[in-house]
């Protein structure tokens, strides 16, 4: 805002929505919100329990104390709110807000002209008058978004919101749109873990709000203040920043985005690598197409599926049958899928050998038993990069037919998953668990019998929350050499890192990062 009380495009804030069922709770998480960076909290009167609120008495006490500019808002039934009373009521209390300084109130759009000529508001007196629409889902929507728009407008609002309920991430993009579509300063968001983008993007896109939680998960589909602050460090984003992210479902557990974005800083380059969680990968390619999103790396359960929707694909990923990186080209716009996994994962696997002193040079694990547990994408990475250093490769995997295939692509041996508590490897024999188990939140799991363990030279494990699984515990307990999954999930994303942005990454940045937090 400038001096004279103008929202300009260009004031952009982080804004918390509190939902304090009491007056001490909502100034509390006040205080709370603007320790952790925020620049403005929005009060959901609604949410406070109606048999204590008096508005005269808790409104003077929540305006008379903020640490921070205010919106108010107390949102009805019908528009997706928890107030039940007399209308009359709601809107009295909107305007004794409003009287009291808040900075912000917010009125739906169906009663805010009437409001503000019943109580003669007008645009730039006083408090911001915010006039907002919720929207369920685009499909039941009976009108197009931009129309609504249009009205939101017509309403003599200073500021115009509009919330939609994300059923898939496609659905932002239509908020993204809506940022063109407008004169006024818009804030534009979706719910839901499928909106979360819209909320690491509204900058970018021209929004003036940027809506974060101050505890994780609290509210769906909100990214934390500490995070937008920290990690991706909204308040740089801009028009031209450029944006990378992670294609999976689930998505949240990634620790791509801690690793990602100080990288990018680091380097100097405008870009935020932001998670997506993605549906349907064909509508998620047919819609974010444009040349903003630079490139993706894709997680579970896409790696295989992806290929697919690539124009290109590298021949190491082509015969791994496996994507974990694809970059729009910047000459032409295809997508182009690589895998940087498999390099990843080998070169940990050998660097840790050579760090225990063995030296066979190159061909290090040349006519080494790989015992690898898992034939999902990440195996097929391990398993094609064995095998092209000349080692034999068995399979594991509770689906015998896809070890089998697997086997027969690299010219192994494919067993049944209950035999791997019989399995007596050689001795030297190197083990990969490319399966989930033992991942965050259910780390007492493992994929094979400890017993097992000590017959086994290294054992390396896919896994890379926490970074050092049961497996890994067990196993140098043992005696083995072990590698974390930390350290491949390091090395692909480096790799990543360069084919994003063409610049080489700097990977002992990026390890002193994976210290630090992982
Ligand atoms: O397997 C992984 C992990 C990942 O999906 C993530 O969760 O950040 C990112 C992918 O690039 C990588 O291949």
């Amino acid at each position: 805002m400038d001096s004279v009380g103008q929202i300009s495009k260009k004031s952009r804030m982080i804004c918390v929505p509190i939902m304090g069922e009491s007056v001490e709770q909502i100034l509390n998480a006040m205080h709370q919100a603007k320790s952790l960076g925020a620049d403005a909290v929005e009060i959901r009167l609604d949410c406070i329990d109606k048999l204590q609120f008096e508005p005269k008495r808790d409104l003077k006490l929540l305006i008379g104390n903020k640490p921070l500019p205010v919106v108010v808002v107390y949102r009805p039934i019908w528009e997706g709110g928890l107030y039940k009373g007399d209308e009359e009521a709601r809107l009295q209390a909107l305007f004794l807000a409003k009287d009291l300084g808040a900075d912000y109130i917010e009125l739906e759009l169906k009663i805010a002209s009437d409001f503000m000529k019943e109580y003669k508001l007008s645009q730039h007196s006083g408090s911001k008058i915010i006039v907002s629409c919720c929207v369920d889902n685009l499909r039941t929507l009976q009108e197009d978004p931009t129309h609504l728009v249009a009205k939101l407008q017509s309403s003599g609002a200073d500021i115009i919101k509009f919330v939609l309920g994300a059923v898939n991430i496609t659905d932002i993009a239509k908020v993204f749109d809506l940022y063109s579509h407008c004169q006024v300063p818009l804030i534009a968001y979706g719910t839901g873990e499928r909106g979360l983008i819209s909320q690491f993007l509204s900058f970018k896109y021209g929004g003036i709000f940027a809506y974060g939680s101050i505890e994780g998960n609290a509210i769906p589909g909100l990214p934390t203040v500490d995070s937008l602050r920290k990690v991706y460090k909204i308040e740089n984003i801009n028009a031209n920043t450029q944006v990378f992210g992670l294609i999976s479902k689930p998505v949240s557990h990634s620790k791509g985005p801690l690793l990602h974005n100080p990288t990018l800083r680091h380097m100097g380059y405008n870009g935020i690598y932001i998670p997506m969680f993605v549906d349907d990968l064909k509508d998620f390619f047919s819609v974010y197409s444009s040349a903003d999103f630079l490139g993706f790396s894709v997680g579970i359960p896409y790696k295989e599926a992806v290929i697919d929707f690539c124009d290109e694909v590298h021949p190491l990923a082509r015969s791994i049958g496996a994507v974990n990186t694809i970059i729009r080209r910047r000459n032409d716009g295809k997508l182009v899928g690589y895998n940087t996994d498999s390099e990843a994962a080998i070169s940990a696997i050998e660097d840790a050998l050579k760090a225990q002193g063995c030296t066979k040079g190159e061909t290090l694990l040349h006519e080494k038993l790989f015992v690898l547990v898992g034939a999902g994408g990440a195996g097929r990475a391990l398993a094609f990069g064995a095998k092209t250093k000349g080692a034999r490769v068995v399979v594991f995997d509770i689906d015998f037919d896809r070890a089998k295939s697997l086997a027969d692509a690299v010219s192994g041996k494919a067993f049944r998953f209950e035999d791997l508590v019989s399995f007596e490897p050689e001795k030297g024999a190197i083990l990969s668990n490319a399966t989930p188990l033992g991942m965050h939140p259910n780390m007492d799991r493992i994929p094979v019998p400890k017993e097992s363990l000590k017959d086994y030279e290294l054992v390396f494990d896919a896994v890379y929350t926490p970074r050092k699984t049961r497996l890994l515990k067990e196993a140098e307990a043992a005696g083995a050499i072990i590698v974390s999954g930390v350290e491949m999930f390091l090395r692909q994303a480096a790799a990543q890192f360069n084919l994003f942005t063409g610049l080489k990454a700097p990977e002992e940045f990026m390890r002193g990062i994976i210290l630090e937090k992982f």
